[in-house]
C-alpha cells in the first residue's frame, strides 16, 4: 500500500484535553481494537495467566498493571527518533481469556488467539502473564514466519525440562520451542542471565540447544552498545521474536516479579540494548512476569511499560519502512 492510501493511524487520547489519569486504561491510552475497525498493525494484548509459575504467583495481574503504568507515555520517542503511534496503527486488543485451572488448555487457547491476531496481519506486543505464554506465542509466530530468531531477556534460562511432571511451565518454554523446531537455532540468545542453577548441566543442555548467553555481568562489563552490536550481528535480517522476562532487571529496578534474582541489569541498560536493535525485523514480542502485588510505586510496571514502548517503536518503524520500501 502506498503512503497516499494509508489511513492516518488513530493515536492515544490527547492528554492536553483529557487528564492522563482519567478513564479506563488501555496501553499508552491507545484506542481499543474495536475502535479502529478490528484491524491494526500492532496489537497490544494481555494474557492474564500465571498457572505456570514455580514460586510467587501474581503475574496474571501484570498486563493491567502495565496498562495503568503506561498512562504517562508520550507519543514521540526521542531515543529512536520516531512517533510509534503515528507511523503505524497500534491498538489495545484486550486480553486473551485463558483457563487458569488447565495449563494445556490455556496454552491451546493462547495459540489460537495469537493465530487470529497474526492472521489479520498484525504484529503482537503481548503483556503477560507468566513466561509459559511464550511457547504458544512462538508457535503461532513460527506458523507465519517459519523458525524465528529469539532474543530472550531473563535472569533465568527457561530451558529446563519439567516441573512436577508438567511440560508447560514458566521455566520450560524455550526447551519445548527448540524441541518443536520453531526457533532458528542459529540465532538464539539469552541476555541478563544470572543466579544459581540446579547444576552445571543446565548450561551444557542450554548450549546444546543452540543458545548463546550474555550474562547480566557481561552487560555491565561490556556496555549496552557493544552487546546490542553483537546481538544485531547474530540476528541479521532473520524474523526476530523478543521475549522479555522483567526479572532480567535487578530487583531494585523490578521488585514486582515472582522469581527475583540479585545482580541484574538496570532498566537503562535494557532500554539501551533494545534501542540498539531498532533496525531488526521484529515480528512480535512479549513482556512477562510482572507481578504487581510485590511492586512498589509502580517501579516494575513503569519499567515494563517503557520496555513495551521501545519494542512497539521498533515494530512501527519497521512497518512504516516496509510500506515506504526503505529500511528502518
Ligand atoms: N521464568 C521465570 N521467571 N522463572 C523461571 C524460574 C524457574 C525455576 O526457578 O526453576
Ligand atoms: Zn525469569
Ligand atoms: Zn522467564
Amino acid at each position: 500500500m502506498s503512503s497516499a492510501e494509508t489511513p492516518t493511524p488513530r493515536g492515544p487520547v490527547d492528554s492536553s484535553r483529557v487528564p492522563r489519569y482519567a478513564g479506563p486504561a488501555t496501553y499508552a491510552r491507545l484506542p481499543r481494537l474495536d475502535e479502529v475497525g478490528g484491524k491494526t498493525d500492532v496489537a497490544v494484548v494481555g494474557v492474564p495467566f500465571d498457572t505456570g509459575v514455580s514460586y510467587r504467583p501474581g503475574a496474571r495481574f501484570g498486563g493491567n498493571a502495565i496498562r495503568e503504568a503506561s498512562r504517562l507515555l508520550r507519543p514521540y520517542n526521542p531515543a529512536q527518533d520516531a512517533s510509534p503511534f503515528a507511523l503505524a496503527q497500534v491498538a489495545d486488543a484486550g486480553d486473551i481469556a485463558a483457563n487458569p485451572f488447565n495449563i494445556n488448555e490455556a496454552v491451546e487457547t493462547i495459540e489460537a488467539a495469537a493465530d487470529d491476531l497474526l492472521g489479520t496481519g498484525a504484529r503482537m506486543m503481548t503483556l503477560g502473564g507468566d513466561h509459559t505464554i511464550a511457547l504458544p506465542l512462538l508457535r503461532s509466530v513460527a506458523k507465519k514466519h517459519g523458525p524465528v530468531a529469539l532474543l530472550h531477556f531473563d535472569a533465568h534460562l527457561d530451558t529446563w525440562d519439567t516441573y512436577f511432571g508438567a511440560e508447560y511451565t514458566h521455566g520450560t518454554p524455550f526447551r519445548r520451542a527448540v524441541e518443536e523446531g520453531i526457533l532458528d537455532t542459529e540465532a538464539l540468545s539469552h541476555v541478563g542471565t544470572r543466579g544459581p542453577l540446579y547444576g552445571k548441566q543446565d548450561l551444557t543442555d542450554d548450549e546444546k540447544m543452540g543458545f548463546g548467553i550474555v550474562t547480566s555481568a557481561d552487560v555491565y562489563r561490556r556496555g549496552a552498545d557493544e552487546v546490542a552490536d553483537q546481538l544485531r550481528q547474530r540476528i541479521g535480517d532473520r524474523p526476530l521474536y523478543i521475549s522479555i522476562d522483567i526479572d532480567c532487571l535487578d530487583p531494585a529496578h523490578a521488585p514486582g516479579t515472582g522469581t527475583p534474582e540479585a545482580g541484574g541489569m538496570t532498566s537503562r541498560e535494557l532500554l539501551e540494548i533494545l534501542r540498539g536493535l531498532s533496525s531488526c525485523n521484529l515480528v512480535s514480542a512479549d513482556v512477562v512476569e510482572v507481578a504487581p502485588a510485590y511492586d512498589h510505586a509502580e517501579i516494575t510496571a513503569v519499567a515494563a511499560s517503557h520496555t513495551a514502548y521501545e519494542l512497539t517503536t521498533i515494530m512501527s518503524r519497521q512497518i512504516a519502512a516496509s510500506r515506504e520500501g526503505t529500511t528502518a
